[in-house]
């Protein structure tokens, strides 16, 4: 038995931590020698198709050594995105050979949240820090165009406090360029001196930006006198001297750790993302090997589709906007002025187009700035290609007398598309509406179960329904209900389906959590994204990572309806796949529509009830799914 000796077994982690810090550096290294060699024969730095193979062999490596999918993805987002974004680092400083100081002087509003942007964003590069704290945004940018700095850093937008407007109406004036972005994740919480019950709480001290950021929980608070203070350290030194104070703040800041935590998590979005941009005296050049932005600036005169002509020649050139904010225009009153990011490269041929064929229909048009887009989406091992190496694995190990192991699924698709609903009672109303579905187009079937008949128990007929689905290569997915079901249902289910009604059974999130079956969670009726993501979020903190959200409409008096702006939103919050489920109350040419909008945003696929087994509603899903799969097509 091995020793149980807590020192020799910390001495034995902390050997392996720094084997494991060893390695990591290797790969750094060896990842700037990727760097040199897209250099020498020119190719993207992302390869995404490589990614994908790599995160599958290491998940498929892991099982074998007995780790969990999802830890492994999780650990290889961070190393990748690290790679990538040390590459894109040392390609950018090669086409910008003048930017190599070793320290950048940053200009910024002396409140935390620009200075920790600022921090993260010169540590990415690899430089050191220079402090040149100002008192307003117009301060910072005229440190730097006076020379006193290099660059400052401004926020530009924050997801619940929306577009920063001071900052947009400076960007007009300014002969400054936007050279870079960042975007960081803001924490808040509350603190006290010491233990202080809400109830008890008199006076509340944060900076404005901070309560608009937490404006629903401050909202809650009765008889609070709110204090504003210019920075969160002046609400910190007011609480320290006041027992019934407290402070809202960001829980990096060095002064917490003297303070007691009331409550965490009080931001208005599960994630306050906030965007910052940096602006220098020089334009820069971005490489065509990274993904980039440009920021325009621009005014048309108030004629009828005067905007919308611009736009179109955005489509046109396939330009795909990432913000559109408009401002009004100083001394011209009602009259806009409108910023406009594209996801494009300023030297690239379609915005060289775009900007000749716009320009004579603009009164005024400035390129703000072409500078690295901050994102690195992180990329997806689709969830039909983790459950076929969840079946490969068990495929391996054959449990004696189990049929179905030893039916191949390798022809298994890559991605959903088509999920259709099976109304069943027993295993033959199963099998008979299997073949159609198939034939029809599906590539998973839903079961939708009446009471069974007394012949089977409930899990023969799950088993019996394995069986049939595998033979057919589809993909089953199974409804729970109720916490006890749970364990045999994941033991024949390749997806487990979880209802709008259980959507707030916590009990059950949490076992989903455990669970090593991606989880389709439904939007209750009732539920709004934050709602929905908080569920979501219940199930991945307990490990399982593979859940997707299935859209199935809202109420909306006495009926549910599919709502387009929700569903867009959440797109824009979360990348978790969506799929959309049509229920009894929503036409198929409404299904059709929301469908078609969603595609074009990158919706992972949609179920389609089939109401009965009648042969006119099998007809139905064919032509369902062909539309569907149309669509789908042409975006
Ligand atoms: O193999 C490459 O092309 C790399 O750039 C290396 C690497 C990695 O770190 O593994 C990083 C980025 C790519 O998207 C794929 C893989």
């Amino acid at each position: 038995m091995a020793s149980l000796d807590l020192e020799e077994i910390r001495r034995t982690i902390t050997a392996l931590d720094s084997d494991l810090l060893t390695l990591l550096a290797k790969r750094k290294a060896i990842a700037l020698d990727v760097a040199r060699s897209k250099q020498a024969n020119p190719r993207p730095v992302r390869d995404q198709e490589r990614e994908q193979a790599l995160l599958e062999r290491l998940i498929i490596q892991g099982k074998d050594l007995g780790l969990d999918a999802h830890y492994i993805t999780e650990i290889y987002h961070t190393i990748l995105e690290d790679s990538v974004r040390s590459q894109q680092v040392y390609l950018q400083q090669l086409v910008n050979p003048e930017n190599s100081l070793p320290q950048i002087k940053l200009a910024f509003v002396a409140e935390t949240e620009s200075l920790f942007a600022g921090i993260k964003y010169i540590n990415r590069q690899g430089k050191t820090l220079v402090q040149w704290p100002c008192k307003h945004f117009q301060q910072a940018i005229q440190e730097v165009e006076q020379g006193c700095a290099d660059t400052a850093i401004l926020p530009i937008e924050n997801t619940s406090a929306g577009s920063i407007n001071e900052v947009y109406d400076l960007l007009q004036h300014t002969r400054l360029s936007i050279v870079g972005e960042i975007v960081v994740n803001t924490e808040y919480a509350l603190y006290a001196n010491s233990e202080l019950p809400l109830t008890q709480m008199s006076t509340l001290y944060c900076t404005p930006q901070v309560a608009q950021q937490s404006s629903h929980f401050i909202q809650q608070l009765d008889n609070i006198n709110i204090v504003y203070t210019l920075t969160s350290a002046q609400a910190a030194e007011q609480v320290k001297n006041d027992a019934h104070a407290a402070v809202i703040c960001n829980i990096e800041e060095e002064f917490c750790a003297e303070l007691v935590n009331i409550k965490s998590h009080i931001t208005n979005q599960q994630e306050n993302l906030s965007r910052f941009i940096l602006v220098a005296r020089k334009a820069i050049n971005v490489t065509s090997q990274i993904p980039a932005k440009t920021t325009l600036v621009l005014a048309t005169g108030q004629t009828a589709g005067a905007l919308l002509n611009v736009l179109s020649v955005f489509k046109k050139y396939n330009l795909i906007m990432t913000k559109l904010e408009s401002r009004p225009i100083q001394g011209n009153p009602w009259e806009e002025m409108f910023y406009i990011d594209l996801a494009a490269n300023l030297d690239s041929p379609a915005m060289a187009q775009a900007l000749a064929e716009i320009t004579p229909q603009t009164q005024y048009l400035k390129v703000l700035g072409c500078y690295p887009s901050n994102e690195v989406k992180a990329t997806q091992v689709p969830v039909a290609q983790l459950a076929k190496i969840h079946h490969e694995a068990e495929l391996a190990t054959p449990e004696p007398n189990s049929e179905a192991h030893s039916i191949s699924l390798s022809q298994l698709n890559q991605e959903f598309n088509l999920i259709a609903c099976a109304t069943i009672s027993n295993e033959d109303d199963f099998a008979s509406q299997a073949q159609q579905l198939k034939n029809a187009g599906a590539q998973a079937i839903l079961i939708n179960q009446k009471a069974i008949d007394s012949s089977l128990s409930q899990q023969g007929l799950w088993q019996a329904c394995q069986q049939r689905a595998r033979a057919l290569n589809l993909l089953l997915i199974i409804p729970v209900q109720q916490l006890h079901a749970l364990n045999h249902a994941a033991k024949y289910a390749d997806l487990l389906y979880v209802p709008g009604d259980q959507m707030h059974n916590s009990e059950l999130l949490e076992q989903l959590g455990r669970q090593h079956r991606p989880v389709i969670l439904v939007r209750a009726k009732t539920a709004n994204n934050d709602n929905w993501l908080s569920c979501a979020t219940t199930i991945m903190e307990q490990g399982n990572q593979q859940v997707l959200l299935c859209e199935h409409g809202q109420y909306q008096g006495e009926h549910t309806q599919l709502n387009l702006m929700q569903t867009c939103r959440l797109k824009a919050h979360t990348s978790l796949p969506i799929l959309v489920h049509a229920d009894g109350d929503i036409t198929d040419n409404e299904f059709l529509l929301f469908n078609k909008d969603l595609y074009s945003l990158g919706l992972n696929g949609s179920i389609i009830d089939t109401k009965s087994n009648e042969p006119q509603q099998l007809q139905r899903l064919g032509t369902l799914s062909k539309q569907v799969n149309t669509l789908k097509k042409h975006n």
